[in-house]
C-alpha cells in the first residue's frame, strides 16, 4: 500500500513525501481510512509504529481555516503535547492550519494571545487545558474531534477527572479517538462510556512489545547498581541512553552519580521548571547530552531519534510501564537495546512482568572487571595516541618528561602513568549477603529448606521448582537431599542472593517454603 492510495489532499500527501515517510505503517494503513469515514476508533499499536501520524494524518486533512478551535488532542505530559503538536505542523506545513500546544510551566499570557489569533487544533494536557476552559480563552463548541494520545493513561485514575470535565464541554457529536501501545481491558471498557460504536484496531496481536526491541535483564545487588550501571554502559556501544528510575529523587541522585563519574548525563522530572525540561530535551534531541536520566514523565510517547539503548535502572511499577519505557528505543524500523536491572527481592516483579508482556525475558551476567577493563584499556590507548598525533602544545610538560626519563626506563614511567589515570576507575564489592560456612562443596552455598507438610516432591520437581521460582538454570541448582518435608540444596554462590531472596517467601504447591542457610555439619 502506498499514501497515494487514500483519500487525501495533495498537500498532505506532499507533507508526507516531506517528512520522509516512504510507505503507511500497519497502523495508518489500517486506522486513517476509518478515521476518515468519520468513526471513533480505538487504535492499539506497538511502539513507535507511528499511531501520530495515523491520528494526524486524517486530522489535518479534515480541518479547515475557520480559526476557531475544531479538534483537541490530550496528552499525559507536556513533552509529549510538544512533540505532538510539532508533528502536526510537520502534516500541516503546505496547508494554512495552526496548531498549538497548551501545558502546564508555560506562560498561560503567551498562550492565551495565541489563542485569541486563531487556533484550529490544540494539543494538550488536561489540567492547562482545563485552566483555559474556566478562564473562558478556550472554548469547545466547535469541536468535532477529540483525540487522547495514550488514551489508557488519560482514562486512568490520575487523569480521568479532568478529561470528563473536559468532555462535558464538546459536543455529543463528536468524533472520539484513542490510541495507545496499551489498552488494558478494564480501561477499553470504560471507554466505551465517551465514544460511539468505535471500531477496535490493534495491531500488537500477542506480541505487546516491538520486536524490533532486544529485551535482557541483569542480577544486581541493591547496594552495586551504581557499579553495575557502568558497567553495563561502559561494555556497551551506546549511542543515546534514557535511563528510568522510579522516583524524581532517585534521578536527582543518579543524575549526579554518573556525571561525577564523568558521563555526559542529565535528568529530567516534575520537579524540574519547564526551562528546565525544555534544556534538558533539547541536549538530548541535539545530542550533548548522552544519557537522560528521567522517571515515567518520559516513558509515554517521547520519539527521539537514535536511541539506543533504555536501562530500567528500577524495575517499573507496572507491566504498562514496562511496555511504555522499552518503547523509546527500537522505534520506526531501527533496532534497539532494553536493559532491565533486577535485584533479588524485584524477581517476582519481573516474572509478573514476564507473564503481562507474553514473554520470558532473557538474563545476562554483569560484564566481569576484566572485560570492562579490558575496553577501557582500549579507549585509554586510542585517547593517548589521538593526542601523540593532534597537535595538542604539551611543551610545558616537556621537561618533567625527560627529568622522568632520564631517571627511570621508559616502559616503567608510561606504566605508572597509566595506572595514576586508572585507578579507582571500578571496583569489585562484596555484595553484602554472608551466608557464613554451610557445609557446601567448594564455591557453592548450602540451604536447609523447610517444604512444609502434605507437598510431593522428587529431588527433580524441586530442583525445578526453584530454578523456575528465582530465574536461575535449572542446571545451577546443585545437589538435593530431599527428606520427608525439609531438604538441602546447593547453588552456586553468585546464585545464592537470588535463591535467598526468591525464595525465603515463597510457596511450593500452597505450602510455605521456610528457607535458611543451613548450618555447617560438625567436623569430625
Ligand atoms: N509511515 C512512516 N514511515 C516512516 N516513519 C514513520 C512513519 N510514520 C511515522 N514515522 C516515524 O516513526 C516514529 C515513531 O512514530 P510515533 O511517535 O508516532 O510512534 P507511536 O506509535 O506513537 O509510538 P508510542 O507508542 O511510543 O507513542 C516517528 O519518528 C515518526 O516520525
Ligand atoms: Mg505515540
Amino acid at each position: 500500500m502506498n499514501f497515494e492510495d487514500f483519500s487525501i489532499s495533495t498537500n498532505v500527501k506532499k507533507a508526507i513525501k516531506d517528512m520522509g515517510f516512504e510507505a503507511p505503517s500497519p497502523i495508518q494503513e489500517k486506522v486513517i481510512p476509518e478515521i476518515a469515514e468519520g468513526h471513533d476508533v480505538i487504535g492499539q499499536a506497538q511502539t513507535g509504529t507511528g499511531k501520530t501520524a495515523a491520528f494526524g494524518i486524517p486530522l489535518v486533512d479534515k480541518v479547515t481555516n475557520d480559526k476557531h478551535v475544531q479538534a483537541i488532542i490530550l496528552t499525559p505530559t507536556r513533552e509529549l503535547a510538544i512533540q505532538v503538536s510539532g508533528e502536526l505542523q510537520k502534516l500541516s506545513q503546505h496547508m494554512n492550519v495552526r496548531t498549538l500546544p497548551v501545558y502546564g510551566g508555560q506562560s498561560i499570557g503567551h498562550q492565551i494571545k495565541a489563542l485569541k489569533r486563531g487556533v484550529d487544533i490544540v494539543v494538550g494536557t488536561p489540567g492547562r487545558v482545563l485552566d483555559h476552559l474556566r478562564r473562558g480563552t478556550l472554548k469547545l463548541q466547535n469541536v468535532h474531534t477529540v483525540i487522547m494520545d495514550e488514551a489508557d493513561e488519560m482514562l486512568d485514575m490520575g487523569f480521568i477527572e479532568d478529561i470528563e470535565s473536559i468532555l462535558k464541554q464538546v459536543n455529543r457529536d463528536r468524533q472520539t479517538l484513542l490510541f495507545s501501545a496499551t489498552m488494558p481491558f478494564p480501561i477499553r471498557k470504560l471507554s466505551n462510556k465517551y465514544m460511539q460504536k468505535p471500531k477496535h484496531i490493534s495491531i500488537s496481536k500477542g506480541e505487546v512489545t516491538a520486536p524490533s526491541i532486544n529485551q535482557v535483564y541483569y542480577k544486581v545487588l541493591e547496594k552495586n547498581k551504581l557499579d553495575s550501571l557502568c558497567r553495563i554502559i561502559d561494555s556497551e556501544q551506546v549511542e543515546l541512553g534514557i535511563v528510568f528510575c522510579r522516583t524524581k529523587k532517585g534521578v536527582a541522585e543518579l543524575t549526579e552519580a554518573l556525571q561525577a563519574r564523568g558521563y555526559m548525563a542529565d535528568g529530567l522530572h516534575g520537579d524540574l521548571t519547564q526551562t528546565q525540561r525544555d534544556q534538558v530535551m533539547k541536549k538530548f534531541r541535539d545530542t550533548t547530552v548522552e544519557f537522560l536520566i528521567a522517571t515515567d514523565v518520559a516513558a509515554r510517547g517521547i520519539d527521539v531519534q537514535n536511541v539506543s539503548h533504555v536501562i530500567n535502572y528500577d524495575i517499573p511499577q507496572d507491566p504498562e510501564s514496562y511496555v511504555h519505557r522499552i518503547g523509546r528505543t527500537g522505534r520506526a524500523g531501527k533496532k534497539g537495546m532494553a536493559l532491565t536491572l533486577v535485584t533479588p527481592r524485584e524477581m517476582k516483579h519481573l516474572r509478573s512482568i514476564e507473564s503481562e508482556i507474553g514473554m520470558q525475558i532473557p538474563t545476562q551476567t554483569i560484564p566481569t572487571i576484566e572485560e570492562v577493563v579490558e575496553k577501557q584499556q582500549a579507549t585509554w590507548k586510542y585517547q593517548v595516541a589521538n593526542t601523540i598525533e593532534s597537535d595538542v602544545d604539551w611543551s610545558m610538560y616537556e621537561p618533567m618528561a625527560e627529568e622522568l626519563l632520564n631517571e627511570y626506563e621508559a616502559k616503567d614511567v608510561v606504566g605508572a602513568l597509566l595506572m595514576t589515570a586508572f585507578q579507582g576507575t571500578s571496583n569489585i564489592e562484596d555484595d553484602g549477603y554472608d551466608f557464613g560456612e554451610t557445609g557446601a562443596a567448594q564455591g557453592m552455598v548450602r540451604f536447609f529448606i523447610n517444604v512444609g507438610r502434605n507437598v510431593e516432591l522428587t529431588p527433580k520437581k524441586l530442583a525445578q521448582e526453584v530454578a523456575q521460582l528465582v530465574g536461575i538454570s535449572e542446571k545451577n541448582v546443585g545437589k538435593i537431599d530431599l527428606f520427608e518435608n525439609f531438604s538441602f540444596i546447593e547453588v552456586p554462590e553468585d546464585a545464592a542472593p537470588f535463591v535467598y531472596e526468591g525464595l525465603r517467601h515463597s510457596r511450593l504447591n500452597g505450602a510455605r517454603i521456610n528457607l535458611e542457610p543451613a548450618k555447617p555439619r560438625k567436623k569430625r
